[in-house]
């Protein structure tokens, strides 16, 4: 198949098989949410979150799961400031445990996943890196913000459309499944993010290296906020080097975080450490772990990286669309046509470098 030019046309040009796209109401964040013409008050049948950049309609959350957040955080914050520049709350948890789990199959369930690769290049050498673990983001950096009425991004301060080109990727809003949750945060942390990353690691082979997120683009000392749902796996965090080789630099702390745990990582944090979930051997659970970090990115080149590195930039879109199959317990490969995904190939664990 040709792929399709990156004009803001093709942008927004309507998806080729959405027939129930019904009803359309638009909301503040730039997607719309449909719901059945025809359905009686009383159905079951959820309203959805659509926008031409989503590969399908994703389910807002219902009522059961968005009422118990109401009385989130449902303990008060552990302060983790006893070592060198760390400053971060822990709510163990913060969403309450039958609801987190009850979220964390419905976002499983609902959201298109991505298994990103890409290449380094360091000198001469260049490296493929398949990332090892499922990834999919949402949001739009503060120089932009959706059309409440087509979706499309305008520019912040004149509310004008933006020149052809001025992303290479193209933004998705973040669906109410998550913006409800993000608007919940933001409240109790009193801080505003933009972006919803979202990892899932299928099983104990899923990981991320050891990294920080002091990306330029997040401003000098980013407020982030993270949380579990599903399995526990552990966090672990270590103080950068430092000619002093102080022991927060040599031993790692571990955080074994558990379904519905909220880290609120903030101050000099990211500036001064580094985090990882190394994998894991050995049997525990179906091992599906979700994390979801709220951040906020501040120019266009914040957009093109979380793009870039969690949905891919295979013509603009992403590549190689993945969505969890209950019926087989397992991510499979999705086709728009929405008939059977190809086969689902196993892939060789590469050695990220964040
Ligand atoms: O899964 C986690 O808890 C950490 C994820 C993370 O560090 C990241 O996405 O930058
Ligand atoms: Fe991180």
């Amino acid at each position: 198949m040709a792929k399709r030019p990156r004009t803001l046309d093709a942008f927004f040009a309507p998806p080729p098989a959405k027939k129930q796209h019904i009803d359309p109401t638009p909301s503040e964040n730039g997607n719309t949410t449909t719901r059945p013409p025809t359905a009686p008050p009383h159905t079951d049948e959820q309203p959805q979150s659509t926008h031409p950049t989503y590969p399908f309609p994703i389910p807002h959350l219902p009522a059961s799961l968005t009422s118990p957040l109401h009385s989130a955080p449902a303990t008060p914050p552990q302060v983790l400031n006893n070592h060198p520049d760390l400053d971060i709350l822990y709510y163990k948890p913060y969403i309450p445990a039958r609801t987190a789990t009850a979220l964390f199959h419905h976002l499983r369930r609902s959201l298109p996943f991505y298994r990103v690769e890409y290449t380094i290049k360091r000198g001469t050498i260049e490296t493929e890196v398949n990332t090892p673990r499922f990834t999919t983001v949402f949001g739009l950096d503060s120089s932009a913000v959706f059309s409440p009425h087509d979706g499309k991004p305008l520019d912040a301060k004149t509310r004008n459309p933006l020149a052809p080109g001025s992303y290479r990727c193209r933004p998705r809003p973040i669906p109410q499944c998550l913006s409800h949750l993000l608007a919940h945060t933001e409240r109790t942390t009193d801080s505003k993010f933009n972006f919803a990353l979202v990892n899932y690691y299928a099983s104990g082979s899923d990981s991320i290296a050891f990294h920080s997120d002091s990306e330029s683009f997040l401003g000098p000392d980013p407020t982030i906020a993270s949380f579990t749902l599903g399995s526990s796996r552990d966090f672990l965090l270590k103080h950068k080097p430092t000619p002093s080789n102080h022991s927060s630099e040599t031993k790692a702390m571990k955080l074994p975080l558990a379904s519905g745990d909220m880290l609120l990582m903030k101050g000099q944090t990211q500036r001064h450490w580094l985090h990882s979930i190394p994998k894991r051997k050995g049997p525990g659970g179906d091992g599906g772990r979700i994390n979801i970090t709220f951040r906020r990115a501040l120019s266009k080149a914040g957009t093109e990286n979380y793009y870039r590195y969690n949905v891919g930039d295979a013509g603009g879109d992403g590549g190689q669309v993945y969505k969890w199959d209950d019926a087989r317990g397992t991510m499979r490969p999705w086709k728009p046509s929405g008939g059977p995904g190809v086969e689902s190939s196993s892939r060789p664990d590469g050695v990220e470098h964040a």
